[in-house]
């Protein structure tokens, strides 16, 4: 087909003070699926950011600075209601950017849009702060009571692989408690954002309650925002190295942060767990979203009596994933997110070989005969036999792939789970109610589920320990980090 007949292609604009506007310099916008150029995305240079947040310190000094919270959180709601009826749009956006399973964008990726918007605009309404009734030397006592006032400007800066998910995880919060709101998108998936700017300005919030900036992290978008002083406080969610050097960006200005960032993450099956169960909820750990979960399981321990049978039914499990185009029927797996990222998963693959791994499945790359092969796909994979200093066993690899080695006790598979930099997430299989609750709290990691595995209450706390993370979000998290918590004291 000539280029001439071929449609316009998108140019994914940043919106600021409630205008989309147009950048100077454009990137493109990389099908995972086929390598097809499919949009041109605007790069915010720093004006173009300094102009976002000079948008939302203006707002904070206007109407949105006044909002109370009940129309705050109305004004959530109308997000939410934009959102659904959207909802074959963002899914479409977030498709198109990652290439992911279809019914994977309806059912988790743009429901949990809905659903962030819809919880904090409920959880902000209904959230109490502290009251204390204080004695006091003269006997007649006093009253402590806290408010939460909003921090002023936040940055938020996300990532690729749960893109809409994760922005309005941080979003959601951040404008129920009062904030203003600068937020940047992960240059791999910019799609589902600019959409949401749509919706927000369709929900009526006033010019430069939320704004939105396209680009790349260290010098370009990512940076000017963090290192801008007009930022208050920062949100991230991406790698652990890059979460560090954020906090050298900020230091000097002694922004506050909360970092959600990178992990290893263990499932521990123990021999009297549920077999079938285990099996099934390893394998959605270890490949979901083609392994680009932060969550996910690419290290797992079976306790030796059942480990063989174990190995074996993953193999035969993996073997029969289907992975393909995103609106397949019953596809099971897309692409991961970009070239670059396939050939960093891919250099685990040759590393994985060449440190001693038997390779159970995969290993490669899948070749499907059409323009797939110049997509960004890579087989689920399966590795036994490596020990446990192996860089594949230690380091992110962040694809669909899991190391599976067997253990002899409990507290060997608790020693060996939290031999680990990072602390983010553990899977814990067995049908023991009194070692799951003696084997949980040994952890060291931010959330350990229980037969089961990303079973999320929004209410809960979320984040990581050690190099997974700073702080938690989630419920009442969300409200005190997103918020300026004042004490006062009343002498009675
Ligand atoms: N803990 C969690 O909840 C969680 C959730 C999702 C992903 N992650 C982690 O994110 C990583 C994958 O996402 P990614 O590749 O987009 O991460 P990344 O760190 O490369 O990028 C994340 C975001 O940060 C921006 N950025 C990069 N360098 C920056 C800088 N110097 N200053 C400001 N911004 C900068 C990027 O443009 C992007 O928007 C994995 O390590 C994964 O574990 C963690
Ligand atoms: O890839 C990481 C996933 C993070 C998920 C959440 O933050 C969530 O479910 O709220």
């Amino acid at each position: 087909m000539s280029t001439s007949s071929a449609p316009p292609r998108p140019q994914l604009r940043h919106f600021i003070n409630g205008e989309f506007i147009a950048g100077g310099k454009t990137f493109r916008n990389i099908s995972p699926v086929n390598g097809e150029h499919i949009a041109d995305i605007a790069e915010a240079d720093a004006a173009t950011v300094d102009a976002a947040v000079k948008a939302a310190q203006s707002a904070m000094r206007g109407p949105w600075g006044r909002t109370t919270m009940s129309e705050r959180a109305a004004a959530l709601h109308r997000i939410a209601d934009g959102i659904q009826a959207r909802f074959d749009e963002f899914v479409a956006a977030e498709v198109a950017d990652t290439g992911r399973p279809v019914h994977q964008a309806r059912t988790l990726d743009v429901a949990r849009g809905i659903a962030n918007f819809r919880t904090f605009a409920d959880l902000a309404r209904s959230a109490n702060t502290d009251l204390f009734q204080s004695e006091s030397a003269d006997g007649l006592g006093a009253l402590n009571y806290t408010v939460r006032k909003p921090l002023g400007v936040v940055g938020i800066i996300s990532p690729w692989n749960l893109p809409l998910l994760l922005l309005t995880w941080k979003i959601a919060p951040a404008l129920a408690c009062g904030n203003a709101v600068v937020a940047k998108p992960s240059e791999e998936s910019p799609s589902s954002a600019t959409l949401l700017a749509e919706v927000i300005r369709d929900a009526g919030l006033p010019p430069g309650a939320f704004n939105l900036v396209h680009g790349f992290g260290g010098g370009s978008a990512g940076e000017f925002l963090t290192r801008h002083p007009g930022i208050d406080a920062v949100t991230f969610t991406g790698e652990s190295r890059t979460g560090a050097t954020i906090m050298k960006a900020v230091a000097d200005d002694m922004k506050e942060v909360s970092f959600e960032l990178g992990g290893k993450n263990a499932a521990v099956v123990f021999a009297d767990a549920d077999f079938d169960a285990a099996v099934a909820g390893v394998m959605r750990s270890s490949f979901t979203n083609s392994g680009q979960v932060c969550l996910c399981s690419e290290r797992v321990y079976v306790e030796r009596p059942i480990f063989e049978r174990f190995v074996a039914a993953m193999k035969e499990k993996t073997q029969a994933l289907k992975v393909g185009y995103p609106a397949e029927d019953n596809v099971d797996m897309g692409p991961l997110i970009s070239h670059g990222h396939r050939d960093k998963v891919l250099s685990y693959y040759r590393l994985a070989e060449q440190e001693g791994a038997t390779v159970v499945a995969g290993g490669g790359v899948p070749h499907f005969g059409d323009e797939r092969d110049r997509g960004a796909y890579v087989q689920p994979t399966i590795w036994t036999g490596l020990p446990d200093d192996a860089r594949c066993v230690t380091e992110e690899i962040f694809g669909p792939v899991c190391h599976i080695a067997p253990f002899e006790s409990e507290d060997e598979a608790v020693r060996r789970i939290n031999d680990s930099q990072y602390g983010l997430a553990c899977a814990l299989w067995t049908s023991d109610l009194k070692r799951a609750h003696r084997v949980a709290p040994q952890i060291e990691a931010g959330l350990v589920w229980v037969n089961t595995w990303y079973l999320r209450d929004l209410r809960t706390p979320f984040g990581g320990v050690k190099q997974s993370g700073l702080g938690r979000e989630g419920g009442r998290y969300s409200l005190d980090f997103y918020s300026e918590i004042t004490n006062i004291c009343i002498k009675l």
